[in-house]
Protein backbone atom coordinates (compact mmCIF):
# COMPACT_ATOMS: atom_id res chain seq x y z
CA UNK A 1 0.00 0.00 0.00
CA UNK A 2 1.43 3.49 -1.43
CA UNK A 3 2.58 6.16 1.38
CA UNK A 4 -0.88 8.25 0.33
CA UNK A 5 -2.79 5.74 0.56
CA UNK A 6 -1.88 4.59 4.42
CA UNK A 7 -2.22 8.57 5.29
CA UNK A 8 -5.83 8.80 3.36
CA UNK A 9 -6.55 6.01 5.93
CA UNK A 10 -5.01 7.22 9.22
CA UNK A 11 -7.13 10.45 8.54
CA UNK A 12 -10.44 8.04 7.86
CA UNK A 13 -9.53 6.54 11.04
CA UNK A 14 -9.56 9.85 13.08
CA UNK A 15 -13.09 10.58 11.68
CA UNK A 16 -14.50 7.42 12.21
CA UNK A 17 -13.37 7.71 15.39
CA UNK A 18 -15.61 10.10 16.62
CA UNK A 19 -18.64 8.41 15.46
CA UNK A 20 -20.76 6.89 18.46
CA UNK A 21 -22.53 3.97 16.98
CA UNK A 22 -26.43 3.90 16.13
CA UNK A 23 -29.15 1.38 15.64
CA UNK A 24 -30.36 1.31 11.90
CA UNK A 25 -34.34 1.02 12.54
CA UNK A 26 -37.00 1.41 8.71
CA UNK A 27 -34.00 3.18 7.37
CA UNK A 28 -33.26 6.03 9.94
CA UNK A 29 -30.36 6.38 12.41
CA UNK A 30 -31.50 6.44 16.00
CA UNK A 31 -29.77 6.19 19.17
CA UNK A 32 -32.38 4.64 21.04
CA UNK A 33 -36.06 5.14 22.01
CA UNK A 34 -35.78 3.71 25.67
CA UNK A 35 -32.06 5.04 26.82
CA UNK A 36 -31.35 1.80 28.06
CA UNK A 37 -27.95 3.30 28.51
CA UNK A 38 -24.40 2.96 26.93
CA UNK A 39 -21.51 1.36 27.05
CA UNK A 40 -17.85 2.26 25.66
CA UNK A 41 -16.90 0.98 22.55
CA UNK A 42 -12.73 0.07 23.53
CA UNK A 43 -10.28 -0.14 21.01
CA UNK A 44 -8.16 -3.30 21.66
CA UNK A 45 -5.47 -1.45 20.69
CA UNK A 46 -4.81 0.78 23.67
CA UNK A 47 -7.95 0.37 25.67
CA UNK A 48 -8.66 4.21 24.54
CA UNK A 49 -12.53 4.85 23.70
CA UNK A 50 -13.83 4.76 20.21
CA UNK A 51 -17.03 5.71 20.77
CA UNK A 52 -20.21 4.60 22.90
CA UNK A 53 -22.83 2.60 21.88
CA UNK A 54 -26.35 2.46 22.31
CA UNK A 55 -27.80 -0.43 24.28
CA UNK A 56 -30.92 -1.99 22.34
CA UNK A 57 -33.35 -3.07 24.78
CA UNK A 58 -37.59 -4.55 23.94
CA UNK A 59 -38.60 -1.34 22.48
CA UNK A 60 -35.86 -0.95 19.75
CA UNK A 61 -35.93 -4.63 18.75
CA UNK A 62 -39.87 -4.29 18.78
CA UNK A 63 -39.58 -1.22 16.17
CA UNK A 64 -36.84 -3.25 14.24
CA UNK A 65 -39.24 -6.37 13.36
CA UNK A 66 -42.09 -4.44 12.73
CA UNK A 67 -40.34 -2.47 10.00
CA UNK A 68 -39.23 -5.61 8.88
CA UNK A 69 -42.16 -7.19 8.52
CA UNK A 70 -43.83 -3.81 7.33
CA UNK A 71 -41.12 -4.23 4.38
CA UNK A 72 -42.00 -7.59 3.53
CA UNK A 73 -45.43 -5.95 2.49
CA UNK A 74 -44.07 -3.38 0.79
CA UNK A 75 -42.23 -2.17 -2.30
CA UNK A 76 -39.31 -4.69 -1.23
CA UNK A 77 -42.15 -7.87 -0.86
CA UNK A 78 -43.23 -6.47 -4.42
CA UNK A 79 -39.84 -6.25 -6.54
CA UNK A 80 -39.08 -8.72 -9.51
CA UNK A 81 -36.03 -10.54 -8.92
CA UNK A 82 -34.21 -8.50 -11.30
CA UNK A 83 -35.27 -5.48 -9.23
CA UNK A 84 -33.82 -7.07 -5.63
CA UNK A 85 -30.58 -8.53 -7.31
CA UNK A 86 -29.65 -4.99 -8.83
CA UNK A 87 -30.00 -3.47 -5.79
CA UNK A 88 -27.78 -5.71 -4.11
CA UNK A 89 -25.08 -5.65 -6.71
CA UNK A 90 -25.28 -1.86 -5.90
CA UNK A 91 -25.00 -2.75 -2.23
CA UNK A 92 -21.89 -4.54 -3.15
CA UNK A 93 -20.36 -1.78 -5.24
CA UNK A 94 -21.11 0.83 -2.69
CA UNK A 95 -19.26 -1.11 -0.23
CA UNK A 96 -16.05 -1.37 -2.61
CA UNK A 97 -16.85 2.46 -2.95
CA UNK A 98 -16.67 3.70 0.47
CA UNK A 99 -13.81 0.11 0.63
CA UNK A 100 -11.32 2.56 2.88
CA UNK A 101 -14.31 3.90 5.55
CA UNK A 102 -15.02 0.53 6.12
CA UNK A 103 -11.62 -1.21 6.48
CA UNK A 104 -11.10 2.22 8.75
CA UNK A 105 -14.10 0.71 10.79
CA UNK A 106 -13.36 -2.84 11.29
CA UNK A 107 -9.76 -2.28 11.84
CA UNK A 108 -10.87 0.34 14.27
CA UNK A 109 -13.45 -1.98 16.15
CA UNK A 110 -11.25 -5.47 15.75
CA UNK A 111 -7.35 -3.80 16.06
CA UNK A 112 -6.52 -6.15 12.81
CA UNK A 113 -4.16 -5.56 10.30
CA UNK A 114 -5.14 -3.06 7.15
CA UNK A 115 -3.27 -5.88 5.39
CA UNK A 116 -5.65 -8.73 6.54
CA UNK A 117 -8.91 -6.86 6.53
CA UNK A 118 -8.11 -5.19 2.89
CA UNK A 119 -8.34 -8.79 1.43
CA UNK A 120 -10.29 -10.74 3.39
CA UNK A 121 -13.19 -8.63 5.23
CA UNK A 122 -13.50 -5.91 3.47
CA UNK A 123 -14.02 -7.69 -0.64
CA UNK A 124 -16.11 -10.93 1.40
CA UNK A 125 -18.39 -7.85 2.28
CA UNK A 126 -19.11 -7.23 -1.17
CA UNK A 127 -18.83 -10.56 -2.69
CA UNK A 128 -21.57 -11.84 -0.58
CA UNK A 129 -24.18 -9.35 -2.01
CA UNK A 130 -23.14 -10.17 -5.37
CA UNK A 131 -22.52 -13.86 -5.64
CA UNK A 132 -26.11 -14.25 -4.06
CA UNK A 133 -27.54 -12.02 -6.26
CA UNK A 134 -26.17 -14.08 -9.40
CA UNK A 135 -27.14 -17.37 -7.38
CA UNK A 136 -31.33 -16.28 -6.97
CA UNK A 137 -30.63 -15.40 -10.68
CA UNK A 138 -29.61 -18.49 -11.77
CA UNK A 139 -31.78 -21.38 -9.67
CA UNK A 140 -34.12 -23.54 -10.70
CA UNK A 141 -36.38 -25.91 -8.81
CA UNK A 142 -37.32 -29.47 -9.19
CA UNK A 143 -40.39 -30.52 -11.69
CA UNK A 144 -42.39 -34.24 -11.82
CA UNK A 145 -44.76 -35.08 -14.14
CA UNK A 146 -47.26 -38.08 -11.96
CA UNK A 147 -49.35 -40.20 -13.96
CA UNK A 148 -52.58 -40.12 -12.81
CA UNK A 149 -55.46 -42.86 -12.49
CA UNK A 150 -57.67 -41.07 -14.80
CA UNK A 151 -55.28 -41.84 -17.50
CA UNK A 152 -53.85 -38.41 -17.12
CA UNK A 153 -51.18 -36.40 -15.38
CA UNK A 154 -50.17 -33.53 -13.01
CA UNK A 155 -46.96 -31.68 -12.95
CA UNK A 156 -45.31 -30.76 -9.78
CA UNK A 157 -42.65 -27.85 -9.51
CA UNK A 158 -40.98 -26.64 -6.50
CA UNK A 159 -41.64 -22.93 -5.64
CA UNK A 160 -39.04 -21.15 -3.45
CA UNK A 161 -40.47 -18.05 -1.02
CA UNK A 162 -38.31 -16.00 1.01
CA UNK A 163 -38.94 -17.32 4.87
CA UNK A 164 -40.02 -13.68 6.21
CA UNK A 165 -37.83 -12.11 8.95
CA UNK A 166 -34.61 -13.32 9.58
CA UNK A 167 -32.94 -12.31 12.74
CA UNK A 168 -29.15 -12.15 12.11
CA UNK A 169 -27.06 -12.52 15.18
CA UNK A 170 -23.37 -12.06 14.63
CA UNK A 171 -19.59 -12.10 16.46
CA UNK A 172 -16.54 -9.99 16.09
CA UNK A 173 -14.09 -11.70 14.77
CA UNK A 174 -14.92 -10.84 11.12
CA UNK A 175 -17.66 -9.09 11.79
CA UNK A 176 -18.49 -7.31 8.19
CA UNK A 177 -17.46 -10.32 6.61
CA UNK A 178 -19.77 -12.68 8.51
CA UNK A 179 -22.33 -10.44 9.11
CA UNK A 180 -23.11 -10.03 4.91
CA UNK A 181 -22.69 -13.34 4.89
CA UNK A 182 -25.80 -13.71 6.49
CA UNK A 183 -27.21 -10.53 5.11
CA UNK A 184 -26.84 -11.11 1.21
CA UNK A 185 -28.19 -14.44 1.04
CA UNK A 186 -31.45 -13.52 3.08
CA UNK A 187 -31.91 -10.45 0.86
CA UNK A 188 -31.72 -11.74 -2.30
CA UNK A 189 -34.19 -14.58 -1.37
CA UNK A 190 -36.76 -11.63 -0.76
CA UNK A 191 -36.31 -11.44 2.96
CA UNK A 192 -35.79 -8.79 5.67
CA UNK A 193 -33.39 -8.85 8.65
CA UNK A 194 -33.10 -7.59 11.45
CA UNK A 195 -29.25 -7.52 12.67
CA UNK A 196 -27.68 -7.72 16.21
CA UNK A 197 -24.17 -7.43 15.76
CA UNK A 198 -21.66 -8.58 18.28
CA UNK A 199 -21.59 -5.54 21.05
CA UNK A 200 -17.84 -5.89 20.53
CA UNK A 201 -17.81 -4.59 16.32
CA UNK A 202 -20.62 -2.00 15.67
CA UNK A 203 -19.25 -0.13 13.78
CA UNK A 204 -19.58 -1.88 10.17
CA UNK A 205 -22.37 -2.88 10.39
CA UNK A 206 -23.79 0.82 11.30
CA UNK A 207 -22.24 1.87 7.99
CA UNK A 208 -23.74 -0.53 5.76
CA UNK A 209 -27.20 1.43 6.93
CA UNK A 210 -25.72 4.30 5.03
CA UNK A 211 -25.06 2.00 1.87
CA UNK A 212 -28.50 0.69 2.00
CA UNK A 213 -30.26 4.43 1.73
CA UNK A 214 -27.54 5.45 -0.66
CA UNK A 215 -28.56 2.67 -3.13
CA UNK A 216 -31.77 2.80 -2.77
CA UNK A 217 -33.04 -0.21 -0.65
CA UNK A 218 -36.65 0.13 1.01
CA UNK A 219 -36.75 0.93 4.40
CA UNK A 220 -37.45 -1.69 7.07
CA UNK A 221 -35.20 -4.12 4.92
CA UNK A 222 -32.00 -4.41 6.63
CA UNK A 223 -32.19 -3.20 10.24
CA UNK A 224 -29.96 -3.10 13.11
CA UNK A 225 -30.42 -3.21 16.80
CA UNK A 226 -26.85 -2.90 19.18
CA UNK A 227 -27.30 -4.82 22.52
CA UNK A 228 -25.83 -7.72 24.67
CA UNK A 229 -26.94 -11.09 24.23
CA UNK A 230 -28.58 -12.43 27.09
CA UNK A 231 -31.89 -10.33 28.74
CA UNK A 232 -30.60 -7.52 26.16
CA UNK A 233 -31.62 -7.41 22.24
CA UNK A 234 -29.96 -10.65 21.29
CA UNK A 235 -32.09 -12.61 23.73
CA UNK A 236 -35.66 -10.19 22.72
CA UNK A 237 -34.56 -10.26 18.95
CA UNK A 238 -34.50 -14.77 18.68
CA UNK A 239 -37.15 -14.60 21.12
CA UNK A 240 -39.83 -12.32 19.22
CA UNK A 241 -42.74 -14.12 17.57
CA UNK A 242 -42.64 -12.22 14.31
CA UNK A 243 -39.02 -13.52 13.63
CA UNK A 244 -39.08 -16.59 11.11
CA UNK A 245 -35.46 -17.70 10.98
CA UNK A 246 -32.69 -17.37 13.13
CA UNK A 247 -28.67 -17.06 12.31
CA UNK A 248 -26.35 -17.07 13.86
CA UNK A 249 -22.21 -17.53 14.21
CA UNK A 250 -20.60 -17.80 17.64
CA UNK A 251 -19.42 -19.85 20.49
CA UNK A 252 -21.15 -23.31 20.81
CA UNK A 253 -22.33 -22.77 24.51
CA UNK A 254 -24.17 -19.46 23.31
CA UNK A 255 -26.12 -21.46 20.00
CA UNK A 256 -27.04 -23.68 22.85
CA UNK A 257 -29.01 -20.57 24.89
CA UNK A 258 -30.27 -19.61 20.88
CA UNK A 259 -31.53 -22.38 20.33
CA UNK A 260 -33.66 -23.00 23.71
CA UNK A 261 -35.26 -18.91 22.65
CA UNK A 262 -35.60 -20.41 18.79
CA UNK A 263 -37.70 -23.00 20.32
CA UNK A 264 -40.55 -21.01 20.89
CA UNK A 265 -42.55 -21.21 18.21
CA UNK A 266 -40.57 -23.70 16.69
CA UNK A 267 -38.27 -21.39 14.30
CA UNK A 268 -35.71 -22.55 12.30
CA UNK A 269 -31.73 -22.20 12.87
CA UNK A 270 -28.80 -21.74 10.89
CA UNK A 271 -26.13 -22.32 13.08
CA UNK A 272 -22.25 -21.97 12.29
CA UNK A 273 -20.21 -22.51 16.10
CA UNK A 274 -17.33 -23.26 17.55
CA UNK A 275 -14.36 -25.68 16.69
CA UNK A 276 -11.17 -27.15 17.35
CA UNK A 277 -9.64 -27.49 14.12
CA UNK A 278 -7.09 -30.55 13.32
CA UNK A 279 -4.12 -30.05 10.75
CA UNK A 280 -2.78 -33.64 9.50
CA UNK A 281 0.93 -32.78 8.26
CA UNK A 282 1.87 -35.74 6.55
CA UNK A 283 5.71 -36.93 6.10
CA UNK A 284 5.40 -36.96 2.01
CA UNK A 285 4.11 -32.95 2.31
CA UNK A 286 5.45 -29.78 0.44
CA UNK A 287 6.98 -28.71 3.82
CA UNK A 288 7.65 -24.81 2.96
CA UNK A 289 3.46 -24.99 1.86
CA UNK A 290 2.68 -26.97 5.07
CA UNK A 291 4.49 -24.77 7.33
CA UNK A 292 3.50 -21.63 5.31
CA UNK A 293 -0.13 -22.79 5.52
CA UNK A 294 -0.16 -24.07 9.07
CA UNK A 295 1.55 -20.61 10.59
CA UNK A 296 -1.73 -18.40 8.68
CA UNK A 297 -4.15 -21.26 10.11
CA UNK A 298 -2.56 -20.73 13.53
CA UNK A 299 -2.16 -17.07 13.60
CA UNK A 300 -4.08 -15.05 11.40
CA UNK A 301 -6.23 -12.58 12.75
CA UNK A 302 -4.82 -13.70 16.18
CA UNK A 303 -6.36 -17.03 15.88
CA UNK A 304 -9.97 -15.65 15.90
CA UNK A 305 -11.10 -17.31 13.03
CA UNK A 306 -13.77 -20.49 13.49
CA UNK A 307 -11.78 -22.51 10.99
CA UNK A 308 -8.36 -21.73 12.76
CA UNK A 309 -6.08 -24.75 13.37
CA UNK A 310 -5.12 -24.83 17.04
CA UNK A 311 -4.29 -29.21 16.66
CA UNK A 312 -1.45 -29.89 14.70
CA UNK A 313 -0.65 -33.62 14.36
CA UNK A 314 2.80 -34.09 12.63
CA UNK A 315 3.87 -37.66 10.95
CA UNK A 316 6.93 -38.29 13.07
CA UNK A 317 10.08 -38.23 10.70
CA UNK A 318 9.59 -34.80 10.34
CA UNK A 319 8.17 -33.79 13.74
CA UNK A 320 11.45 -32.31 14.91
CA UNK A 321 11.95 -29.82 11.81
CA UNK A 322 8.22 -29.08 11.77
CA UNK A 323 8.10 -27.72 15.03
CA UNK A 324 11.50 -26.00 14.64
CA UNK A 325 10.23 -23.98 11.67
CA UNK A 326 7.08 -23.15 12.95
CA UNK A 327 9.06 -21.58 16.44
CA UNK A 328 11.48 -19.52 14.31
CA UNK A 329 8.30 -18.27 11.75
CA UNK A 330 6.05 -17.45 14.85
CA UNK A 331 8.82 -15.32 16.65
CA UNK A 332 9.54 -13.60 13.39
CA UNK A 333 5.50 -12.68 13.43
CA UNK A 334 5.37 -9.04 14.48
CA UNK A 335 2.40 -7.51 16.26
CA UNK A 336 1.50 -3.72 16.39
CA UNK A 337 -0.80 -1.19 14.72
CA UNK A 338 -3.61 -1.98 11.73
CA UNK A 339 -1.71 0.84 9.48
CA UNK A 340 1.45 -0.32 9.89
CA UNK A 341 2.19 -2.40 6.35
CA UNK A 342 5.08 -4.74 8.16
CA UNK A 343 2.06 -5.83 10.88
CA UNK A 344 1.57 -9.37 10.70
CA UNK A 345 -0.79 -9.87 13.95
CA UNK A 346 -2.85 -7.30 16.13
CA UNK A 347 -4.43 -7.63 19.51
CA UNK A 348 -7.22 -10.11 20.97
CA UNK A 349 -10.42 -8.34 20.41
CA UNK A 350 -10.73 -7.62 24.44
CA UNK A 351 -9.65 -7.24 27.50
CA UNK A 352 -12.00 -10.19 28.12
CA UNK A 353 -11.30 -12.51 25.02
CA UNK A 354 -7.56 -12.03 26.63
CA UNK A 355 -8.07 -13.35 30.45
CA UNK A 356 -9.61 -16.37 28.74
CA UNK A 357 -7.17 -17.19 26.34
CA UNK A 358 -4.18 -16.26 29.42
CA UNK A 359 -6.13 -18.81 31.60
CA UNK A 360 -5.52 -21.35 28.49
CA UNK A 361 -1.67 -20.50 28.10
CA UNK A 362 -1.54 -21.17 32.20
CA UNK A 363 -3.34 -24.29 32.18
CA UNK A 364 -1.77 -25.77 29.23
CA UNK A 365 1.39 -25.35 31.45
CA UNK A 366 -0.40 -26.61 34.66
CA UNK A 367 -1.48 -30.00 32.22
CA UNK A 368 2.05 -30.62 31.36
CA UNK A 369 2.93 -28.80 28.27
CA UNK A 370 6.13 -28.15 26.81
CA UNK A 371 6.80 -23.97 25.72
CA UNK A 372 8.02 -24.09 22.29
CA UNK A 373 7.72 -20.36 22.04
CA UNK A 374 5.27 -17.60 23.61
CA UNK A 375 2.87 -18.04 26.20
CA UNK A 376 2.50 -14.43 27.70
CA UNK A 377 1.73 -11.06 26.92
CA UNK A 378 4.11 -9.48 24.94
CA UNK A 379 6.40 -6.14 25.46
CA UNK A 380 4.20 -3.31 23.45
CA UNK A 381 5.54 0.41 23.27
CA UNK A 382 3.92 3.25 24.83
CA UNK A 383 -0.27 3.17 24.97
CA UNK A 384 0.02 0.01 22.95
CA UNK A 385 1.11 -1.58 26.55
CA UNK A 386 -2.76 -0.98 27.83
CA UNK A 387 -3.89 -3.24 24.39
CA UNK A 388 -5.05 -6.95 24.52
CA UNK A 389 -2.21 -8.23 23.25
CA UNK A 390 -0.75 -11.91 23.50
CA UNK A 391 2.43 -13.51 22.47
CA UNK A 392 1.99 -16.42 19.68
CA UNK A 393 2.61 -19.82 21.32
CA UNK A 394 2.84 -22.98 20.24
CA UNK A 395 3.52 -25.99 22.58
CA UNK A 396 3.99 -29.90 22.57
CA UNK A 397 3.61 -32.91 25.07
CA UNK A 398 0.21 -32.19 25.85
CA UNK A 399 -1.80 -35.70 26.90
CA UNK A 400 -4.27 -35.92 24.25
CA UNK A 401 -7.24 -35.23 27.06
CA UNK A 402 -5.91 -32.52 27.92
CA UNK A 403 -8.10 -29.29 28.04
CA UNK A 404 -6.29 -27.31 26.22
CA UNK A 405 -6.17 -29.62 23.68
CA UNK A 406 -10.24 -30.13 23.80
CA UNK A 407 -11.35 -26.49 24.03
CA UNK A 408 -11.68 -24.01 22.02
CA UNK A 409 -9.43 -21.23 22.84
CA UNK A 410 -9.85 -18.48 20.04
CA UNK A 411 -6.32 -17.20 20.18
CA UNK A 412 -3.28 -17.27 18.32
CA UNK A 413 -1.84 -20.67 19.43
CA UNK A 414 -2.10 -24.15 18.48
CA UNK A 415 -0.73 -27.90 20.10
CA UNK A 416 1.81 -29.86 17.85
CA UNK A 417 2.02 -33.25 18.03
CA UNK A 418 3.43 -36.32 16.27
CA UNK A 419 1.41 -39.54 14.95
CA UNK A 420 2.87 -42.84 13.42
CA UNK A 421 0.23 -44.15 11.16
CA UNK A 422 -2.74 -42.38 8.89
CA UNK A 423 -5.20 -44.30 10.98
CA UNK A 424 -4.21 -42.45 14.58
CA UNK A 425 -3.79 -39.26 13.09
CA UNK A 426 -7.52 -39.43 11.54
CA UNK A 427 -8.64 -41.05 14.98
CA UNK A 428 -7.05 -38.04 16.89
CA UNK A 429 -8.08 -35.09 14.93
CA UNK A 430 -11.92 -36.67 14.87
CA UNK A 431 -11.72 -37.21 18.93
CA UNK A 432 -13.54 -33.68 19.77
CA UNK A 433 -16.95 -33.04 19.95
CA UNK A 434 -16.51 -30.41 17.21
CA UNK A 435 -16.40 -30.47 13.33
CA UNK A 436 -15.66 -27.98 11.79
CA UNK A 437 -12.92 -27.70 9.54
CA UNK A 438 -9.69 -29.28 9.25
CA UNK A 439 -6.52 -29.50 6.60
CA UNK A 440 -4.64 -32.18 5.60
CA UNK A 441 -1.09 -31.77 4.19
CA UNK A 442 0.13 -34.46 1.56
CA UNK A 443 1.34 -34.98 -1.91
CA UNK A 444 -0.35 -38.18 -2.22
CA UNK A 445 -3.47 -37.62 -4.10
CA UNK A 446 -4.99 -41.06 -3.35
CA UNK A 447 -3.83 -40.39 0.38
CA UNK A 448 -5.40 -36.97 0.13
CA UNK A 449 -8.80 -38.29 -0.93
CA UNK A 450 -8.93 -41.32 1.35
CA UNK A 451 -8.29 -38.93 5.01
CA UNK A 452 -10.32 -35.98 3.65
CA UNK A 453 -13.43 -38.79 3.50
CA UNK A 454 -12.66 -39.83 7.39
CA UNK A 455 -12.91 -36.52 8.94
CA UNK A 456 -16.19 -35.71 10.94
CA UNK A 457 -15.82 -32.35 9.74
CA UNK A 458 -18.26 -29.89 7.47
CA UNK A 459 -14.77 -28.13 5.25
CA UNK A 460 -11.85 -29.72 5.05
CA UNK A 461 -8.91 -28.36 2.99
CA UNK A 462 -6.48 -30.35 1.35
CA UNK A 463 -2.82 -28.16 1.05
CA UNK A 464 -4.84 -25.04 1.87
CA UNK A 465 -6.65 -23.67 4.34
CA UNK A 466 -9.66 -20.81 4.38
CA UNK A 467 -9.58 -21.22 0.32
CA UNK A 468 -13.43 -20.41 -0.12
CA UNK A 469 -15.96 -20.92 -3.15
CA UNK A 470 -18.79 -19.31 -1.90
CA UNK A 471 -20.51 -21.60 -4.13
CA UNK A 472 -19.79 -24.65 -1.66
CA UNK A 473 -21.48 -26.12 1.27
CA UNK A 474 -20.43 -24.20 4.37
CA UNK A 475 -20.85 -25.19 8.22
CA UNK A 476 -20.16 -27.92 10.97
CA UNK A 477 -20.44 -31.16 11.87
CA UNK A 478 -20.66 -32.33 15.48
CA UNK A 479 -21.51 -29.72 17.72
CA UNK A 480 -19.74 -27.14 15.34
CA UNK A 481 -23.07 -26.06 13.65
CA UNK A 482 -26.43 -26.70 12.17
CA UNK A 483 -27.29 -27.08 8.77
CA UNK A 484 -25.15 -25.58 5.96
CA UNK A 485 -24.65 -21.81 4.35
CA UNK A 486 -23.15 -21.40 0.56
CA UNK A 487 -24.25 -21.00 -2.75
CA UNK A 488 -27.35 -23.36 -3.58
CA UNK A 489 -27.36 -24.53 0.09
CA UNK A 490 -28.24 -21.12 1.37
CA UNK A 491 -31.68 -21.20 -0.34
CA UNK A 492 -32.29 -24.13 1.96
CA UNK A 493 -32.24 -21.89 5.03
CA UNK A 494 -33.61 -18.28 3.53
CA UNK A 495 -36.41 -19.61 1.30
CA UNK A 496 -39.97 -21.89 2.37
CA UNK A 497 -40.15 -24.35 -0.67
CA UNK A 498 -43.57 -25.35 -1.48
CA UNK A 499 -44.76 -28.03 -4.22
CA UNK A 500 -47.27 -26.58 -6.57
CA UNK A 501 -49.20 -29.73 -7.66
CA UNK A 502 -51.57 -28.80 -10.84
CA UNK A 503 -53.53 -31.75 -12.21
CA UNK A 504 -54.07 -31.71 -15.92
N1 LIG B 1 -16.94 -17.59 15.02
C1 LIG B 1 -16.82 -18.19 16.19
O1 LIG B 1 -16.81 -19.38 16.27
C2 LIG B 1 -16.69 -17.34 17.39
C3 LIG B 1 -16.38 -17.89 18.61
N2 LIG B 1 -16.24 -17.10 19.69
C4 LIG B 1 -15.90 -17.73 20.95
O2 LIG B 1 -16.91 -17.40 21.87
C5 LIG B 1 -16.35 -16.86 23.05
C6 LIG B 1 -17.28 -15.84 23.62
O3 LIG B 1 -17.28 -14.70 22.79
P1 LIG B 1 -18.59 -13.87 22.58
O4 LIG B 1 -18.36 -12.62 21.85
O5 LIG B 1 -19.29 -13.73 23.90
O6 LIG B 1 -19.34 -14.83 21.57
P2 LIG B 1 -20.80 -15.28 21.58
O7 LIG B 1 -20.92 -16.49 20.75
O8 LIG B 1 -21.32 -15.38 22.96
O9 LIG B 1 -21.53 -14.03 20.91
C7 LIG B 1 -21.78 -13.92 19.54
C8 LIG B 1 -23.05 -13.11 19.36
O10 LIG B 1 -24.13 -13.71 20.05
C9 LIG B 1 -24.81 -12.75 20.85
N3 LIG B 1 -25.42 -13.44 21.98
C10 LIG B 1 -24.83 -13.91 23.10
N4 LIG B 1 -25.75 -14.52 23.90
C11 LIG B 1 -26.94 -14.45 23.26
C12 LIG B 1 -28.25 -14.88 23.55
N5 LIG B 1 -28.54 -15.55 24.66
N6 LIG B 1 -29.24 -14.62 22.67
C13 LIG B 1 -28.97 -13.96 21.52
N7 LIG B 1 -27.76 -13.51 21.19
C14 LIG B 1 -26.74 -13.75 22.04
C15 LIG B 1 -23.72 -11.77 21.21
O11 LIG B 1 -24.27 -10.55 21.63
C16 LIG B 1 -22.97 -11.69 19.89
O12 LIG B 1 -23.63 -10.84 18.98
C17 LIG B 1 -15.01 -16.31 22.64
O13 LIG B 1 -14.13 -16.30 23.71
C18 LIG B 1 -14.61 -17.24 21.54
O14 LIG B 1 -13.91 -18.32 22.10
C19 LIG B 1 -16.47 -15.76 19.61
C20 LIG B 1 -16.78 -15.16 18.43
C21 LIG B 1 -16.88 -15.91 17.21
O1 LIG C 1 -15.63 -17.70 4.98
C1 LIG C 1 -16.60 -17.71 5.74
O2 LIG C 1 -17.75 -17.64 5.30
C2 LIG C 1 -16.44 -17.78 7.19
C3 LIG C 1 -15.28 -17.78 7.79
C4 LIG C 1 -15.03 -17.77 9.22
C5 LIG C 1 -15.88 -17.99 10.22
O3 LIG C 1 -17.10 -18.44 10.00
C6 LIG C 1 -15.58 -17.70 11.66
O4 LIG C 1 -14.43 -17.44 11.96
O5 LIG C 1 -16.52 -17.69 12.47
Amino acid sequence: MSVQALQGLAQIRVDTARRDAAHFINGEFTQGLTSKGWWENRSPLDNSVIGRVPEGGQAEVDAAVHAARAALDGTWGKMTVAQRTDLLAAVANEIDARFDEFLAAECLDTGKPYSLASHIDIPRGAANFKMFADTVKNVSTETFILDTPDGKSAVNYGLRRPKGLIAVISPWNLPLLLMTWKVGPALACGNTVVVKPSEETPLTATLLGEVMNKVGVPKGVYNVVHGLGPNSAGEFLTQHPLVNGITFTGETRTGEAIMRQAALGVRQVSFELGGKNPAIVFADCDLDKAIEGTMRSAFANCGQVCLGTERVYVERPIFDSFVARMKGDAEALRLGRPEDGATNLGPLISQEHRSKVLSYYKLALEEGATLVTGGGVPDMPGELALGAWVQPTIWTGLKDDARAVNEEIFGPCCHIRPFDTEEEAVRLANSTPYGLAAAVWTENVSRAHRVASKMDVGICWVNSWFLRDLRTAFGGAKQSGIGREGGLHSLEFYTELSNVCIKL
